[in-house]
């Protein structure tokens, strides 16, 4: 069974999909979570996952990303994937600079401190770049973890785990452009968010999981 997305298809179908996956299938412990999902993200596409509490949108995520393995099922994807996951995954004692150096190079990524500096004002987090991430907000703290997407050139696809999350609305507005950004470029976006999505450019396409067979 496929799963059912809300909006048509685009006119970007021809192009070959940035990822894809066929009858997946996935488990956690004794639970089958889902199974016969297929899913493709195209360039310029932004894929929003939705469903209720415990449905399985991190593990799909993680499926997606290459970071577990699947019940049944194949995921193909091109060279070149960027995964937020919803923890910010920052280290305390680290200024906000070098965690995001850190998560740069956790990336395979050496970047220079110019463009790291410049990733960070992106996200109004330049001026706290000596600060310790322990003295950061929930919301700063997500800004810094956000800060890799903004760091050129980035990888095709994008696959986030609520990035939304403790965002104000200018860092809201920051993320949507973002993302606009990347989709006009030819990259796709795979995402989860709780909250409703105010992106318009492009639409985001809905995917359901909560429709897809377990
Ligand atoms: N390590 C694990 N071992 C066993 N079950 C797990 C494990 N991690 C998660 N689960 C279960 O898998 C199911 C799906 O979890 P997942 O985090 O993918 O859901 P989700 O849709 O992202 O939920 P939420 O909206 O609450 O973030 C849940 O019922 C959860 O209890």
């Amino acid at each position: 069974m496929s799963i059912t997305t809300s909006a048509p298809a685009t006119t970007s179908d021809a192009s070959a999909p940035l990822l894809a996956a066929n009858a997946l299938a996935c488990r956690r412990g004794d639970r089958v979570l889902f199974k016969g999902l297929d899913l493709k993200l195209l360039p310029g596409q932004v894929l929003w996952l939705r469903g209720a509490n415990g449905r399985g949108k991190t593990s799909l995520l993680r499926l997606l990303a290459g970071l577990s393995t699947p019940e049944a099922g194949t995921v193909e994807r091109r060279d070149g994937l960027l995964y937020v996951a919803h923890a910010n995954a920052l280290k305390e004692d680290l200024t906000v600079l070098e965690s995001l150096r850190f998560l740069a190079r956790l990336q395979g990524r050496d970047t220079t401190e110019a463009a790291l500096v410049d990733a960070l004002r992106l996200f109004g987090m330049a001026s706290r770049r000596d600060a310790p991430v322990r003295t950061l907000s929930q919301g700063q703290r997500r800004r810094v973890a956000l800060s890799r997407l903004a760091l050129a050139p980035s990888a095709p696809v994008w696959v986030l785990d609520e990035p939304f999350d403790a965002l104000d609305v200018d860092g809201i507005a920051t993320l949507n452009g973002l993302l606009s950004r990347h989709a006009q470029a030819g990259g796709g976006v795979v995402l989860t968010s709780h909250q409703a999505l105010t992106l318009s450019e492009p639409a985001p396409r809905e995917i359901q999981l909560d429709e897809v067979a377990r």
